[in-house]
Order: C-alpha cells, then sequence, then structure tokens
C-alpha cells in the first residue's frame, strides 16, 4: 500500500489563495462539494480542509502530519514549541504579503497609544495573545472573546477597542476607524508535526511540498526578461540589469547580433525595458515565471 502524508489545507480566508499556490506549484487539489476531503492528484498525499485555528494543535498531536495556517494562530494557540516550522510562506487571502493585527478605535477616541487601555474593554478574536500582549506591558484591561464582525462592537460602542487582523485596509475604512499601534505582523506557515518528520518517506515528501511552494511564491515576484542586442551595445545594456544575476548570452544566426535573458524583479520591468530599448536592445519579451528553485 502506498505511505501517506497527511495534509492540512486552511478553510475560510486562506483557501483559496492555498489552492491556487499548489496549482502552481504542481499539485491539482479539488474540493468536493460538502465534504472536507478534497481529492488530489497525488497519491502519497491525503488531504484535509482543517480551520486555521485548529490547525496548529491538530499537527502537534500528528492528526496532521503538514498543515498550512497563519502564524498567528500558532502563536494563540501557544503550540509554537510543538510544531516543527519548515518556513514561512508570504501570502494571505487576497495578495502575498502578510496580514497585521492592530488596535482599532473609532476616529474620536481619546485612546493614542496602548498604555491608553488600562482598564478598558476590548474585542477580539485573538484572546490569548492579546491577553499576553498587554500583560507583558503592564497593562491591565478586559479582553473578550469576538466570534467575528468584530471592527461593528467598536462602532457600535460595546467595547472601547478591538483588536482585529488586516490585510488591504478596507474593512477598516468601510467603518472609519483609527489604527492606534501594530500589536502582530503575521504570514502563512508551513508546518509539520515532530515524528513525522523522522519518518523517512513524510521527511522526503514534506521536503518536497515546502521546496515546490516557496519556488511558486519566488517565482511570482519575478519575470524573465529576453531580447536581441547588437554585439556593439551589449555592454551598455547588461550594465542596465541587476548584477545579482549575470545574464545569459548566446550568439544569434546572425553573428552581429546577441540574445541576452535575465531575470528580474518584476516591479522593476517597467522602468527597464525603455532603457533597455534606449541602450540599443530590440525583440524585447518578458514572460511570467511557474517556479524558481
Ligand atoms: N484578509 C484576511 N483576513 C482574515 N484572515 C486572513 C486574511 N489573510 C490571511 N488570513 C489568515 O487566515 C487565517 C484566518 O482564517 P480563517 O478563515 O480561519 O478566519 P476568518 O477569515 O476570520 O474566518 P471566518 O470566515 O470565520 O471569518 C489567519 O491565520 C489569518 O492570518
Ligand atoms: O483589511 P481587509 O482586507 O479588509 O481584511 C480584514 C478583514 O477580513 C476579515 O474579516 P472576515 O471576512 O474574516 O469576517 P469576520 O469579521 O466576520 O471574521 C478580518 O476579520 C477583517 O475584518
Ligand atoms: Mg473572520
Amino acid at each position: 500500500m502506498t505511505q501517506q502524508l497527511k495534509l492540512g489545507i486552511p478553510k475560510g480566508s486562506l483557501e483559496s489563495s492555498t489552492l491556487s499556490l499548489f496549482k502552481q506549484a504542481g499539485w491539482n487539489i479539488s474540493p468536493r462539494s460538502r465534504n472536507y476531503f478534497p481529492s488530489i492528484d497525488d497519491r502519497e498525499i491525503n488531504c484535509a480542509l482543517v480551520r486555521s485555528q485548529e490547525m496548529a494543535p491538530y499537527v502537534a498531536n500528528g492528526t496532521l502530519d503538514l498543515g498550512l495556517t497563519g502564524h498567528d494562530w500558532i502563536l494563540e494557540r501557544e503550540v509554537e514549541n510543538e510544531v516543527e516550522e519548515i518556513c514561512e510562506l508570504v501570502y494571505s487571502k487576497s495578495s502575498d504579503q502578510p496580514c497585521r493585527w492592530v488596535l482599532v478605535v473609532p476616529k474620536d477616541s481619546p485612546i493614542q497609544s496602548i498604555e491608553d487601555l488600562q482598564g478598558k474593554k476590548i474585542s477580539t478574536e485573538l484572546v490569548s495573545f492579546t491577553r499576553r500582549y498587554l500583560a507583558q506591558r503592564g497593562i491591565e484591561a478586559e479582553v473578550e472573546f469576538s466570534w467575528g464582525a468584530t471592527e461593528a462592537k467598536v462602532v457600535e460602542g460595546l467595547v472601547d477597542a478591538v483588536v482585529e487582523i488586516t490585510e488591504t485596509g478596507s474593512t477598516i475604512r468601510a467603518h472609519g476607524l483609527r489604527i492606534v499601534c501594530d500589536i502582530l505582523h503575521t504570514e502563512t506557515r508551513l508546518i509539520a508535526n515532530r515524528q513525522a518528520m523522522q519518518d523517512p518517506f513524510k521527511r522526503r515528501k514534506i521536503e518536497q511540498i515546502a521546496t515546490l511552494l516557496q519556488s511558486a511564491l519566488r517565482a511570482r515576484k519575478k519575470v524573465a526578461l529576453k531580447m536581441n542586442v547588437p554585439a556593439g551595445n551589449l555592454e551598455q545594456v547588461v550594465a542596465l540589469l541587476p548584477s545579482l544575476h549575470a545574464p545569459t548570452v548566446n550568439h544569434l544566426f546572425d553573428k552581429e547580433w546577441l540574445a541576452v535573458e535575465t531575470v528580474v524583479d518584476s516591479g522593476q520591468v517597467r522602468d527597464l525595458i525603455p532603457s533597455l530599448q534606449a541602450a540599443g536592445a530590440e525583440g524585447i519579451l518578458e514572460y511570467e515565471l511557474r517556479k524558481m528553485v
């Protein structure tokens, strides 16, 4: 019988971005209607959809061998020392950026700093982490659990402040709220069960998944550029390209021309292309990358 790795896919905010990342990494995971065990095109993996809040304890106790969840919920559940953190994977619900847990108040609130929370009432989903954060700073405040729609509670005046996660900032803006300070920066993490890492089959599989997920994320920030350059302009063109990656240079059939190929940050391209053209490059092609190992 084929050995299998038990993999936890986060259900909820991270679900769809996680499925897209696995697709780019080389695995097709297909959710099944009303079923929390999606199918995956790899007989060595058995997938389960698990809430992000519950992922880390399940990985710690061996119900799952490997899982993805936010750093926030690993800390909230206090199991950071009971799981093996394989790598950070910087992506969220709608971007490849980390999220922030922030202390938020109405615009006209007298609360200006964390110290002003003394004796106040706060609502959050991240109760345990928030309590520890305040205790470490000697602040005594009442922290109550929120089941969601947390921003509304501070607008309605049910509490003095909320500690909420924000990614794009649109929910905070939509409620006309003010951020007092950041409490925690969080991104997705790949975590493994300690015993699973001692099993040669599971360890190999975990390392394969980690390498491919990381290389897929890395590739999203880069593009490949290819161009033809007259031999006499080569130095000038190469000088414009980031020095970290020496470009590949090949001869074209016409010996007067060279083909130059390189990988650059996608954010640089719009400035780079006009400069390359001005330096004599022609037939410039930009293409997306799937993986960068
Ligand atoms: N834009 C985002 N909003 C909320 N959580 C996000 C976002 N991007 C990434 N996350 C991560 O997703 C995890 C929480 O996801 P989850 O779906 O379990 O909670 P939720 O979005 O509050 O769920 P619910 O649908 O019950 O509101 C956390 O680890 C958090 O850091
Ligand atoms: O900064 P933004 O990009 O707007 O994202 C942050 C919002 O998204 C989440 O809400 P969710 O959809 O989980 O609803 P909930 O408040 O009911 O949990 C989170 O709780 C914030 O409200
Ligand atoms: Mg939520």
